[in-house]
């Protein structure tokens, strides 16, 4: 299902920052200029898609581009009752956005990094990756304040099964339970009493403009975020050399190193959604420190965690990182799918 979504119908009062500062009120700027390539975004049409395709719509306008979006819905946000990992995983929200790539229905494609697989399929391209938004996650609760603060055997709603594990570690006693659905879907269903608390990206809640449901960030020393979290990627056909250019003011340059470190932990180990895993980077001048962890939800094995750093410049570089660091997870005891 795909249709071309109206202005007006994107119209999100929610989400002021999808426009940066001054971009649409500069006429001369975004009046399309017919020697740039027009771009179609295919985007999923939960808030959070459509903030992200909004949000790169508005930077390609300010450079002169022609912008409209496809909304489409992906077999990922039809499946609501299952844990994804028992589904097909990460690939269940990109799919349908490649084939409308692949058709030349759409130009580019806006993913969370997060939910895109570690192997693109044969004909695609990562053309950019975005600067980060918080990568860290959140605790989301009515009624306390913190991680700590919840009484014994208290009930944490998440699917995700890195933040279960981890959660898990910091917590033996909470009991965990499913939560699927996109983030405003979570949020009913927390206030509807099913849950003490949830755990949530606080990226996804920030650019919703939900900053104040966050009660707590977790440090990436409690609660490990996973690869990509925070980061937006685009994607295209790999033919399309026309729409490089275009795209490549909008890349980021330390997030690309950092995310691509972190994704290269992920692919090394065959991670998707039925692995818990965590890699998470930070810079201290030009050195990227790279953190991992791995659980076995099922077997209860203790966590296991490794670190490396090392000067990175390139994404050879980056990647070379997350391999010795996945190295490292397995000479611990972690165990791969490959
Ligand atoms: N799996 C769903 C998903 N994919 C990306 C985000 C948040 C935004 C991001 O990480 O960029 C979320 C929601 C969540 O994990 O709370």
């Amino acid at each position: 299902m795909a249709r071309l979504l109206q202005r007006s119908m994107l119209a999100s009062p929610r989400c002021p920052a999808a426009v940066p500062a001054g971009a649409e009120t500069d006429a001369a700027m975004t009046t399309p200029s017919p020697s740039l390539p027009s771009i179609v975004i295919a985007t999923r049409e939960s808030q959070l898609a459509l903030w992200q395709a909004e949000h790169v719509q508005s930077l390609l306008r300010a450079r002169g581009h022609a912008v409209a979006l496809l909304g489409m819905t992906t077999r990922g946000d039809q499946i609501l009752d299952r844990t994804l990992s028992k589904v097909g995983g990460k690939g269940l929200f990109v799919k349908e956005l490649e084939v409308a790539l692949e058709e030349g229905r759409a130009d580019i494609a806006v993913h969370s990094l997060k939910d895109v697989p570690m192997e693109l399929p044969q004909g695609f391209a990562l053309a950019c990756v975005m600067e980060r938004e918080d990568p860290r996650d959140a605790f989301v609760s009515p009624g306390y304040a913190s991680l700590d603060e919840l009484p014994h055997g208290a009930v944490v709603g998440t699917s995700s099964l890195r933040r279960q594990v981890l959660l898990q570690a910091l917590r033996p006693d909470l009991q965990i339970e499913p939560l699927r659905g996109n983030v405003q879907t979570r949020l009913r269903k927390l206030n509807e009493g099913q849950y003490a608390a949830i755990v949530l990206a606080a990226a996804g809640l920030k650019r919703l403009g939900l900053h104040e449901r966050i009660r707590a960030v977790f440090t990436p020393e409690q609660m490990l975020p996973a690869a990509g979290q925070g980061a937006l990627g685009i994607e295209i056909r790999g033919d399309r050399h026309d729409l490089r250019e275009a795209l490549a003011p909008l890349a980021h340059e330390r997030t690309w190193l950092t995310v691509t470190a972190e994704r290269a932990v992920s692919r090394a180990m065959g991670g998707s959604c039925s692995m818990p895993l965590a890699a998470h980077g930070q810079w201290d001048g030009d050195t990227l420190s790279l953190r991992a962890a791995w659980g076995d939800v099922a077997a209860r094995v203790p966590l296991v965690r490794a670190e490396g750093a090392a000067p990175v410049h390139t994404l050879e570089q980056a990647d070379a990182l997350g391999l010795a660091v996945a190295a490292q997870l397995r000479t611990a005891g972690a165990v791969g799918a490959l």
